[in-house]
């Protein structure tokens, strides 16, 4: 047997090849092709292989270390966080500055019709990140099944998949996609939104677009999730996703619910079609009108679209600290520096627009990807006293204690608050409900690298 090196692309190409030659080797091969050795923290599959004609070439090398970071951006965050940070600073700096170590989620796709990828993936170790929590995992607006559910919480429903998945079909029950309204029924899979993830940094390849063949899962920060859970979508509910590209929280969100409509708006055009392809690549035609591209400036929706949505997610475009820290040259780095100071305005416009596209009674989810206050705690603080008939609720039971043996959390303090040091681990008493209220931040720590990811929910007064 030689040893070959394969490309992403290879792998996958030669799975593809065996898996057609036969459908009954689908589950050996691509265990076979599995079992293979994965490099921790690369982005290369290296596999054993007796197959002719599988050489390699394409060798994708591993981001390098510190020394490929931005200094301008480093110096102004060392000085930024380790004030607002306090303690979390230090180690949440090495895990940046460390790309191999970086854990990267699978969330699967459930109108692909292979399955086989959750053997492999269990094979590997990956395991499900929801599941073994009673946060929402599935959300459903079937109060038959609630009543059932020792996993049923006061006014959310929040179902185990577990549950839902043992649970026998009862076709009087509503069936995903299904409208309370006029709508007709649409056969889909049942909504579960299921994220393997790893506990080292093993990348798993992402798959290369085939036209008229659903991707089987999207590789992403398993951080992001978190404002979609918080966003409690549910069937037959309108749903804007106000900055939506490149679509992995759309994705997300069409996983875990069917939505009456969801739609993701995206004003760059560049990304949009890039928002475009990802959703041809996962959700099925049947899903089209209901799925809808826009390309508005966020602002403009509180005006033209006031009350219209059941739940609005504003996913702003942020200082994105992971990938700052990689800015090409310092002076791309001082460019996106100035950037920074600008940003805080246009979220605090894009949250106040969302405040008013939802309906009342309906909720908000504004988050971020960067650590930074000004755009995080600031701009809730700036939104809220605009808008008296919004409430900021609490996700620091619902989400981060659940959540806290695989992300590591802070509860943020607000600008213009007196700094603290936050703690991981909820302690009475430590940390006001205030800050609670105002959001949380997952913060990238050794082991748990995933973030940073910050998430509020306010709810609109009926
Ligand atoms: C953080 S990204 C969104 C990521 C996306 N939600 C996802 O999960 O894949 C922010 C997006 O907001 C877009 N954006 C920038 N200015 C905007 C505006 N005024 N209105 C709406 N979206 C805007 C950016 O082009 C960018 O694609």
């Amino acid at each position: 047997m030689s040893n070959h090196m394969f490309s992403v692309q290879q792998f996958y190409v030669t799975w593809r090849r065996i898996c057609c030659k036969s459908k009954k080797l689908t589950p050996v091969a691509l265990n076979w092709l599995w079992s293979s050795n994965c490099h921790a923290g690369s982005r290369v599959v290296s596999l054993q292989s007796n197959q002719k004609g599988t050489s390699n070439k394409q060798v994708t090398k591993r981001p390098k270390k510190e020394s490929s970071s931005c200094q301008a951006v480093l110096n102004h965050f060392d000085q930024q966080y380790s004030e607002e940070l306090g303690d979390l600073w230090p180690s949440a700096r090495h895990v940046l500055l460390d790309p191999p170590s970086w854990q990267y989620g699978v969330m699967l796709n459930r109108f692909s019709t292979v399955t086989d990828i959750t053997q492999i993936l269990q094979s590997q170790g990956f395991s499900t990140l929801l599941p073994q929590t009673n946060i929402s995992v599935l959300l459903c607006n079937d109060p038959s099944m609630v009543s059932h559910s020792k996993y049923h919480e006061g006014k959310d429903t929040l179902l185990s998949s577990d549950y839902i998945n043992k649970r026998p079909p009862d076709n009087s029950l509503p069936q995903p996609g299904q409208d309370p309204q006029s709508e007709p029924s649409l056969s889909l899979p049942r909504p579960s939104l299921q994220c393997y993830i790893h506990p080292s940094p093993l990348r798993f390849p992402s798959q290369a677009h085939r036209p008229g063949q659903l991707k089987q899962y999207y590789l992403l920060n398993a951080a992001s999730l978190l404002p979609v859970l918080a966003l409690q979508v549910r069937d037959g509910e309108k749903v804007l996703d106000l900055c939506s590209a490149p679509g992995g929280k759309a994705l997300a969100i069409m996983q875990s619910a069917t939505p009456v409509l969801l739609c993701c708006n995206e004003p760059d055009p560049h990304r949009r079609d890039w928002l475009a392809k990802t959703l041809e690549s996962f959700l099925p035609h049947s899903l089209n009108s209901r799925v809808i591209v826009s390309s508005q400036d966020g602002r403009s929706f509180g005006q033209s679209e006031a009350g219209v949505y059941d739940k609005v997610l504003v996913d702003a475009p942020c200082s994105n600290d992971r990938s700052w820290l990689y800015s090409c040259s310092n002076q791309q780095g001082e460019q996106r520096l100035k950037e920074r100071a600008r940003l805080p305005v246009l979220q605090a416009q894009l949250l106040r627009s969302a405040l008013s596209a939802v309906r009342p009674g309906g909720i908000v989810v504004y988050s971020t990807c960067t650590l930074s206050s000004f755009e995080n705690c600031a701009v809730i603080e700036t939104a809220l006293s605009d808008f008296p008939e919004a409430e900021p609720e609490d996700l620091w039971e619902e989400i981060a204690v659940p959540l806290s043996k695989y992300f590591a959390f802070s509860s943020h303090p607000g600008h213009g608050q007196t700094p603290h040091k936050p703690s991981l681990k909820p302690q009475n008493g430590t940390v006001s409900s205030y800050q609670h209220r105002l959001g949380i931040l997952v913060v990238p720590q050794p082991g748990k690298t995933w973030g940073p990811m910050f998430l509020s929910r306010i709810r609109r007064r009926k």
